[in-house]
C-alpha cells in the first residue's frame, strides 16, 4: 500500500529494536478507560500514541496520563503494533482510511458499537482485526468486555488483546460476531440501565422525605450489594428476589406494581432495541 500521507515518513522502525507502542485512534471516554488500565499495569506512557482531533481532549490525556496525543495520524503510528479504534461508529470509516497507510502491519482492536469486522478489515486492508465491546465500569477495573476475533487472528494475538483488556475487568469471547450486538445491548449499554434505576430509586427516596445524599447512598449500596450477592450466590436472581419478598409484605406491594406495569417486559424490549440499533449502526456506517 503506497503511503499517501503528506508528511515526510521515515522508514519503519526495526521491530527487533523498536519498543512496540500502542496507538489509540480516538481519545474519549473508552480510550481513557483503556489507557488508564494499561498505565496502571505498568505500560510506559511514552509507548502510547493517541490520535485525537479535539485539543481539549488531547490536553486532558496528556495531563492525566502523560501520553503523546496528535491531532492527525502521522508517522508515529508506524511504531504501534497494536492500534485501538475508539472512535464513534459514524466516523470510523473516515478515520480508518486516513490512518490505513500507517497501520498496515498492526493488529487492530475496535471498541466501536455495531461496526462489523468485515468493514474494518476492508477499510484497513488487514484481516488481523479483533472487536471488543467494553463498558464504562472499565474505568475502575470492574467492567466486562465481549471479544470477537476474525479468523486470521492467532492465539498469541488473542492473548495480547486479553492482556490489554485485563485491567479493565472481565473478558468473554464470543464465537459468532453477531453475538456482539447482544453483548452491546446487555453489558455495553447496561451501566446506563443501572444508573436509570439508581435515578428512580433516589427520586423515590427524596419523594419520601430522605435527603438527596441519604437516598443516593442507600440506592447505590443496595444496587452494589445486590449485584455482589447475585455474583456470589448459587441461586438465580429469581430465588434471591423471592427471599426478599415476604408474603403480604412491603416488597410484595412494590413488585406487584412493577408486574402490573409490565416493567420486566419493557426492560426486555429496551434491550432488544439496543441490539437492533447495534445492527443498524453496522449497516448504516459499515461497508
Ligand atoms: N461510552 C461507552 O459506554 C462505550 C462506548 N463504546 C464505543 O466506543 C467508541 C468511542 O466511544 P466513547 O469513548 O464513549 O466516545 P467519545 O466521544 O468519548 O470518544 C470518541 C473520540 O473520538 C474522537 N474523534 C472524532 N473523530 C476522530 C478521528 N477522525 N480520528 C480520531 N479521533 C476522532 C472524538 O474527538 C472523541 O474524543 C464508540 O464507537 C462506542 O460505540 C463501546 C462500549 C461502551
Ligand atoms: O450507546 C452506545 O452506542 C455505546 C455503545 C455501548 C455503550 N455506549
Amino acid at each position: 500500500m503506497p503511503d499517501t500521507s503528506s508528511a515526510p515518513v521515515p522508514a519503519a522502525p526495526n521491530p527487533a529494536t523498536a519498543p512496540n507502542a500502542i496507538a489509540f485512534i480516538g481519545g474519549g471516554n473508552m480510550a481513557s478507560a483503556l489507557i488508564g488500565g494499561l498505565i496502571a499495569q505498568g505500560f510506559a506512557p511514552e509507548r502510547i500514541e493517541v490520535v485525537e482531533p479535539f485539543e481539549a481532549a488531547r490536553d486532558a490525556l496528556q495531563a492525566q496520563f502523560g501520553v503523546t496525543a496528535q491531532a492527525l495520524p502521522g508517522p508515529q503510528l508506524r511504531s504501534a503494533d497494536l492500534v485501538v479504534w475508539a472512535v464513534k461508529p459514524q466516523v470510523f470509516r473516515e478515520a480508518a482510511l486516513q490512518a490505513r497507510p500507517l497501520t498496515s502491519a498492526a493488529l487492530h482492536l475496535s471498541v466501536a458499537a455495531g461496526i462489523r469486522s468485515s468493514s474494518i478489515a476492508q477499510w484497513l486492508g488487514s484481516e488481523r482485526v479483533v472487536r471488543a465491546m467494553p463498558n464504562t465500569p472499565a474505568l475502575i477495573g470492574r467492567g466486562i468486555s465481549g471479544l470477537f476475533a476474525r479468523q486470521a487472528v492467532d492465539s498469541a494475538e488473542r492473548q495480547r488483546i486479553e492482556q490489554v483488556m485485563a485491567p479493565t475487568g472481565e473478558t468473554l469471547w464470543v464465537e459468532q460476531e453477531h453475538d456482539l450486538d447482544a453483548v452491546t445491548a446487555l453489558s455495553g449499554s447496561g451501566p446506563a440501565y443501572v444508573f436509570y434505576l439508581l435515578e428512580a430509586m433516589t427520586r423515590a427516596g427524596v419523594g419520601m422525605g430522605l435527603s438527596q445524599a441519604q437516598a443516593h447512598r442507600l440506592a447505590v449500596a443496595t444496587v452494589g450489594g445486590a449485584a455482589e450477592l447475585a455474583r456470589r450466590s448459587d441461586d438465580p436472581p429469581e430465588v434471591l428476589r423471592q427471599r426478599v419478598t415476604s408474603k403480604g409484605g412491603t416488597t410484595h406491594a412494590a413488585i406487584e406494581v412493577l408486574e402490573r406495569a409490565g416493567v420486566a417486559g419493557h426492560f426486555v424490549h429496551a434491550i432488544e432495541a439496543a441490539q437492533h440499533r447495534a445492527r443498524e449502526l453496522g449497516d448504516e456506517f459499515g461497508t
